[in-house]
């Protein structure tokens, strides 16, 4: 990985840095905000939680999370509406009062001032579900599972305008700052449209890294990287696929966004999201801060038939099916591929 200064040092011309500069800046600051919450809940996950099945705590951290990046957007952004996953009407509820309280204890250690009430208004700022010419989307955790397991998460933020991903901030706080087994943990991955991909320390010190594809060219040399869990025979297809392509590398799975960064960072070639059950669509807020993450660090992003993920359809993908992430080298044979297999 080569070491570049702070895109802000020398992207000064009216044409780039400065356009999206404070976008940038309070998107890296919102994500960061919410990782010190999920991660303080995380770390008091004990094995009777597991146990337990008890899920409250990736619940607390959802909410949390939400309520602290929908109140700096709106300190920072008023007019910007914002399209998340969560919203507080089962928080509302008077059984769930305790629930509540944990929120509002956990949001009060980063915003003193956060009241239940306040929660649950930042919450509801992130109700959006229907296209607007710009907006911002959030996944408070995207990958949940992992987070309960003690494994990876993201926390992912993107505004789009006129249905493009122009900005983009993931935090990704179990995920080694470089490939580099000493790597010490926490990484936010930051893109503004046509400026590159970067890789933060997820604490405030330490300089950004510029982050680029692999360069593999061979699909059989391919890396790739899939959901850790199966939705229904999704591993087995992407399998298939692999296979057909003449893959040998074992899949690396991982829950979350961090599958982007790990192909954006030439860490994985590829990252293969296979349709799971009829009628399933993908979500924006699971893809939108990825995709610009990969399309700014080289790569490719497309649906399984070699369409644009779009953006511009309210909260679900509903023009698309499937998910192809690549290094963009490999993308036309990864492709044919899927088609060759007869997924559709
Ligand atoms: N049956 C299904 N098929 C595909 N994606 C699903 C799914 N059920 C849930 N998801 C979505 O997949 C996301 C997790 O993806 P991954 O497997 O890559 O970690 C979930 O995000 P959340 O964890 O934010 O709810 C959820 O939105
Ligand atoms: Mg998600
Ligand atoms: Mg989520
Ligand atoms: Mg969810």
């Amino acid at each position: 990985m080569r070491i570049l200064p702070h895109p802000g040092f020398f992207m000064d011309n009216a044409h780039s840095g400065k356009i999206m500069s404070r976008e940038r800046d309070v998107a890296l600051a919102a994500v960061r905000e919410a990782a010190a919450l999920c991660q303080n809940i995380q770390a008091a996950i004990g094995p009777d939680v597991l146990e337990k099945r008890d899920r409250s705590p990736v619940t607390v951290a959802d909410f949390g999370s939400q309520a602290l990046i929908c109140r700096r957007l709106a300190a920072a952004f008023p007019d910007d509406p914002i399209m998340a996953e969560e919203d507080s009407t089962a928080l509302r509820e008077p059984a769930q009062a305790p629930l509540l309280e944990r929120v509002v204890a956990e949001v009060q250690r980063l915003a003193p001032e956060a009241t239940a009430e306040t929660v649950c208004a930042w919450i509801d700022r992130g109700n959006l579900a229907t296209y607007r010419p710009r907006f911002w989307t959030l996944d408070p955790i995207d990958g949940t599972k992992g987070f309960l397991r003690g494994d990876q998460y993201a926390i992912a933020l993107a505004l789009l305008v006129e249905g493009r991903v122009r900005v983009a901030a993931l935090a990704c706080p179990n995920l080694p700052l470089t490939p580099a087994t000493e790597s010490p943990r926490g990484v936010v991955f930051v893109a503004v449209q046509g400026e590159g991909a970067w890789a933060y320390p997820l604490e405030e010190a330490g300089t950004p890294l510029r982050i680029q594809v692999s360069a593999t060219s061979d699909p059989a040399q391919a890396q790739f990287c899939e959901s850790f869990e199966s939705a229904h025979s999704a591993h087995d297809v992407a399998a298939e696929v692999a296979q057909r392509l003449g893959i040998t590398k074992p899949p690396r799975r991982l829950d979350s966004q961090a599958k982007y960064a790990l192909v954006a960072r030439g860490e994985a070639d590829l990252y293969l999201r296979m349709p799971t059950r009829p009628g399933y669509v993908e979500k924006v807020w699971d893809h939108a801060a990825g995709a610009l993450i990969v399309a700014e660090a080289g790569g490719r992003v497309t649906d399984i038939h070699g369409r644009p993920l779009r953006f511009d359809q309210g909260t679900a993908l509903a023009e698309n099916r499937g998910v192809v992430v690549s290094n963009g080298l490999l993308h036309a044979a990864v492709l044919e591929a899927i088609a060759g297999v007869g997924v559709t």
